[in-house]
């Protein structure tokens, strides 16, 4: 058995990979924590979770969940994982965080978008936790910068065709949308209920943190910088999102030729699934699931490229693909713990 440990597990994530973990076979939940509930039990904050987990919440004590656990999630705002981090990766422990903390490995990159990095030595080891493209790497760290929930969505259908060579990478338009759990569980005007009911907006637009994550990703991919235009939008429902992500495709390229490149870089990768012609992905389908979902067209007046996908922020964007790369850096089998059959409606 694997023991493993929430940090920040009173969070919308944390709470949600409480809920994985709890079903997961192959690990045993020994510590959840949170500053504010510490002593408290989870199913007092979650009681959907009553019966199905009964642990109290601890302190984000290092040392205590270092004796507890193997494995350690950091659910924890970005800043905050930092500052644990090296304690638990120097106790032995693997670390999977959620937080933006570790996805960069441009140093400055990271400070332009968000702080200085109070432990950057601690980036060459992290590995980019996306694990159909970065899997290999997985499978070897102890410490995981688990992606971002728009730089999933936008990743996985777009990084298969800027590799080979598909479109302009220059052309590139991410217009994307999330449900309020993405912004966690703290309210705030902007994601208070009298904000987001009936209601449709961009946030962020320009400057959405999630931009440069993005563009690392695919300039490494493509072997030059490459520039995306991103915006991201609010929808009043609580979980689910969904990326339209447009762009010109190159000379000669057509619609076959995509599906074959995205057939080819998901051969066998169970949390991709790619859609047949003319049906389009929908967050619905892949609520509570690990599944990301892509469909594509060719824009016959244009001839750009429209690249679709839907995740569920919390699972594939967050805390299922954390397990999932879990169980790649203990040698588990990639599904483990993440075979929820999705609701048919
Ligand atoms: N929600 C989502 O869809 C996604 C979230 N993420 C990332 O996961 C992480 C958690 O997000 P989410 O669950 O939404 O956030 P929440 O705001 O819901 O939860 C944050 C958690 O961190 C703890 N916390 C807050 N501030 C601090 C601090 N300064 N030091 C230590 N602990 C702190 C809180 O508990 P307490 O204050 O009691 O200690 C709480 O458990 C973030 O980095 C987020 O960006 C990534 C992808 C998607
Ligand atoms: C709806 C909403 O507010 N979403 C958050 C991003 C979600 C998130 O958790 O950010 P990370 O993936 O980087 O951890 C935002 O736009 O800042």
């Amino acid at each position: 058995m694997i023991r493993a440990a929430v940090v920040g597990a009173n969070g919308y994530a944390g709470a949600e990979l409480v809920r994985i973990l709890s079903g997961h076979p192959d690990v045993e939940l020994t510590a959840i924590t949170s500053r504010q509930y510490a002593g408290n039990a989870f199913d007092s904050i979650y009681p959907a979770l009553s019966t199905v987990i009964d642990l109290n919440f601890i302190d984000n004590d290092t040392e205590t969940i270092s004796k507890a656990a193997d494995v350690v999630f950091l659910a924890l705002p970005h800043k905050a994982s930092m500052g644990m981090a090296p304690a638990l990766l120097d106790a032995g422990l693997r670390v999977v965080d959620l937080s933006a903390d570790f996805r960069f490995h441009n140093q400055a990159a990271y400070e332009a978008h968000y702080q200085p990095h109070s432990c950057a030595d601690r980036l060459p080891q992290a590995v980019y936790g996306l694990c159909e493209v970065y899997g290999q790497q997985v499978a070897g760290a102890d410490l995981i910068g688990n992606p971002g929930c728009y730089p999933t969505s936008v990743l996985l259908p777009l990084l298969p065709v800027v590799k080979a060579g598909l479109i302009d990478p220059a052309t590139i338009i991410a217009d994307c949308k999330s449900g309020v759990s993405g912004a966690g569980r703290g309210a705030t005007a902007t994601t208070h209920f009298c904000h987001v009911n009936e209601s449709f907006k961009p946030y962020k637009v320009g400057g959405h943190r999630h931009t440069p994550e993005i563009e690392e990703k695919l300039s490494d991919c493509a072997g030059k910088p490459v520039r995306i235009t991103f915006t991201p939008h609010l929808v009043p429902m609580t979980r689910g999102m969904q990326s339209s992500i447009y762009a010109t495709l190159a000379p000669g390229v057509d619609a076959a030729q995509v599906r074959s490149c995205l057939e080819a870089a998901y051969a066998g990768r169970p949390f991709v699934r790619l859609l047949p012609d003319g049906r389009w992905p929908d967050t619905l389908n892949v609520k509570g699931t690990n599944f990301c979902d892509i469909g594509w067209a060719v824009d016959p007046g244009t001839g750009r490229l429209i690249l679709l996908s839907a995740i569920d922020n919390l699972v594939k964007g967050a805390a299922g693909q954390a397990v999932q790369n879990m169980n790649l850096m203990v040698g588990l089998t990639e599904t483990v713990g993440l075979d929820a059959v999705p609701f048919p409606l």
